[in-house]
């Protein structure tokens, strides 16, 4: 008899768990656990640990769907906005926060604290402990877990979750509705959030957020929260690219949307002929940290709106480091337009974002946090994450009409790194000019 699937798949989590089993028990790590004191991540592992983790997350997964069916499957996905709903009420009423990690409190004591009724503080509680948020180590009696712990002690968690659920779930809830206002969901101020936010043709999320300090600051802590985990460090965009040629003539990189200019310090502490300018909206370059010494010298800091005309001809790269994504087609085509006449032949533009990859070449798991983060960007602000494929056609579509125009590079991801370095040069016209 050949052997099934679900045998399969038990051996390969039964074989993989031992390799890392070996592992934390050579390293001297602390094994994984839902107790209070465990560990609130895996350790650092090589390549091969990793590997040998993920393939222990996929096959329980699958196995699990297997085993459950799919008529029970969709009947709980269904489901899965309770999870939010759970985390959204501790979130809310602080109750992560409302007794020491290692003391337990009754749920009439917790509803005290955070001023919420028994019956709902119960019911929050007890659905969450499903997700081991919390236990009842006696009846009516709540003590707190590894994840629970998470929730009271780490901030930017909160802010995570906090936008997850309040700002994230309430628009999503309404972006078939945003598409059906506006099928070719293409403008930012018709997104599923305005719907939520009634800002529906007023203004978009930014906009919105500019106005409340508090959801801006949350929203910075979120997403320092994800692009602070592994994977998204600036090493890969600093170790993974030919910067040396642009330093070997001295050149110039323009930063679009660059932020306080943390990309371009790390590149400059590496490369030490290398010149740029970081350009963004007036406040962000208005609070920019002053640099002293060599970095003062070679880093300047330049108000520009990416949608309007580049200012800095003749560069040799112009950097687009997390911007692409938080825009449809239509408005990152006319920013790569907006380049052009600022370019000389062979200035290349660079992108460093998510790129979708083809579908089932990557796990489920890492497929569904990049593919959700596509639908997020719509929720949001009708944007996108793009294919390498979809990369190529806004080069195209930028170069529509013109002879030359930009010849697309391609798109690579360095090992270990969630985000692809995707590359064009530009083979029109020189527009370089003099170098401002
Ligand atoms: C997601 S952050 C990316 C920051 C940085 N490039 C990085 O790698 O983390 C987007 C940046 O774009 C800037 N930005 C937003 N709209 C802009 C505009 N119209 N013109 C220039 N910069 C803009 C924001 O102020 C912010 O610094």
């Amino acid at each position: 008899m050949s052997t099934s699937q679900l045998i399969e798949l038990a051996g390969i989590i039964t074989r993989e768990t031992e390799k890392l089993d070996r592992f934390l028990k050579q390293s001297g790590s602390a094994q994984p656990s839902f107790d209070v004191d465990g560990p609130t991540n895996f350790p650092k592992m090589s390549d091969e640990m990793k590997s040998a983790r993920d393939e222990v997350v996929r096959a329980t997964r699958e196995l699990g769907d297997l085993v459950a069916g799919p008529t029970e499957n969709i009947r709980w996905m269904a489901w899965d906005h309770n999870n939010s709903l759970s985390l959204h009420a501790i979130y809310h009423y602080k109750i992560a926060q409302s007794f020491p990690i290692h003391e337990t409190a009754t749920f009439a004591q917790i509803a005290e604290k955070v001023d919420l009724d028994e019956i709902n503080v119960r019911r929050f509680l007890r659905h969450a402990m499903t997700n081991r948020i919390f236990k009842e180590v006696e009846p009516g009696v709540v003590a707190h877990t590894a994840a629970s712990r998470v929730l009271a002690e780490d901030q930017m968690i909160n802010d995570w979750v906090g936008f997850c659920v309040e700002d994230i779930w309430p628009a999503a809830s309404r972006v078939v509705d945003a598409i059906n206002l506006n099928p070719s969901a293409s403008e930012p101020s018709q997104a599923g959030f305005c719907v939520a936010n009634n800002t529906i043709d007023v203004e978009p999320m930014f906009v919105t957020f500019g106005k409340s300090p508090k959801r801006a600051k949350r929203m910075g802590g979120a997403m320092t929260s994800l692009t602070g985990g592994e994977g998204y460090e600036v090493s890969y965009l600093v170790n993974n690219y030919d910067w040396s040629r642009i330093n070997a003539s001295s050149g110039t990189v323009v930063d679009i949307g660059g932020s306080h200019g943390f990309v371009c310090i790390d590149l400059a502490e590496k490369y030490k002929k290398m010149k740029f300018i970081v350009q963004d909206l007036p406040k962000t370059v208005q609070s920019a940290p002053k640099l002293e010494g060599d970095l003062g010298e070679r880093i300047k800091f330049q108000v520009h709106d990416f949608h309007t005309q580049q200012p800095v001809k003749g560069a040799d790269v112009y950097l687009y480091r997390w911007i692409l994504h938080n825009q449809s087609d239509r408005y990152s085509i006319n920013m790569l337009r907006q380049l052009i006449p600022a370019l000389k032949k062979g200035a290349r533009v660079v992108i460093n974002d998510h790129c979708l990859p083809e579908p089932g070449t990557e796990s489920l798991w890492d497929e569904k946090i990049i593919r959700s983060m596509d639908l997020v960007m719509l929720t949001l602000l009708n944007a996108r994450e793009r294919s390498e494929g979809e990369f190529e056609d806004l080069f195209k579509a930028a170069s529509e009409g013109l002879s030359g125009g930009f010849r697309f590079l391609g798109a690579k991801r360095p090992e270990g790194c969630r985000m692809s370095i995707i590359e064009a040069v530009w083979e029109g016209e020189d527009f370089g000019g003099i170098e401002s």
